[in-house]
């Protein structure tokens, strides 16, 4: 794939976002959270651009050749490859808060499995866990952190659509599940929003943990 940039972006600073991205794609991947092509991933360049995967790519085997750039109304810059499916979504979290630096979207079993199981309920509510405070804003197990489990639909306006509804009600919102999809997070930076991530997996994880053993 060949990528043009334009002349306000250093070719090293998309190189180091695009490395960025793959390196932590490969992590993922190496975990068992981005099956068969599935997962996207994006980092912001500046105001106006982010680097984001090309659609269809396997995430555990990225190059710089298969993360390209977008503007923030999702349209590919300087390339003909298509960006991924579900840009719209990472946009969305760059256009809505001007801190955020990076957005990961991954399908782990655990994610996938718990969005089904909590999709009735629309909110999964995290509440007494120590691995709450790796989520940035929480500083008590006390605190209880709402992940909200929002419908699946191939239209992508729908899904922006209800994340603006949640965001617009004043409810706060770190991560997200899409019912039988998937994870989205997001962070001031890659570290953090990993971070975020794992912790999420291993929260979602004790809840399934829990709803079994109190259901044997
Ligand atoms: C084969 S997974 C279906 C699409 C999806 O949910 C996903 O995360 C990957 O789509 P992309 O266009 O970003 O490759
Ligand atoms: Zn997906």
């Amino acid at each position: 794939m060949s990528q043009t940039l334009p002349a306000t972006i250093p070719a090293s600073l998309f190189e180091a976002c695009a490395d960025s991205i793959a390196d932590t794609a490969r992590e993922l991947s190496a975990l068992g959270w981005t099956p068969a092509t599935s997962s996207n991933f994006s980092m912001r360049i500046d105001a106006e651009h982010a680097a984001i995967t090309v659609s269809g790519r396997h995430k555990g085997r990225l190059g710089r050749d298969d993360i390209m750039l977008i503007d923030l109304d999702g349209h590919a810059v300087g390339t003909e490859a298509r960006p991924s499916a579900e840009t719209a979504l990472h946009t969305q979290i760059y256009r809505r808060w001007p801190e955020m630096r990076a957005v990961l979207h991954t399908h782990s079993r655990t994610q996938s499995v718990a969005s089904r199981l909590f999709a009735g309920d629309g909110v999964i509510r995290l509440q007494g866990w120590e691995l709450q405070k790796a989520i940035t804003g929480y500083h008590t197990h006390e605190s209880t952190l709402e992940i909200p489990v929002f419908p699946n639909t191939q239209h992508m306006p729908e899904l922006v659509a209800q994340i603006d509804a949640w965001l617009d009600a004043g409810k706060p919102l770190h991560a997200y599940l899409i019912d039988g999809h998937g994870i989205y997070t997001w962070g001031r930076d890659m570290a953090e929003t990993q971070r975020h991530l794992e912790a999420l997996e291993f929260l979602l994880g004790c809840e399934l943990d829990l709803k079994k053993l109190r259901a044997s």
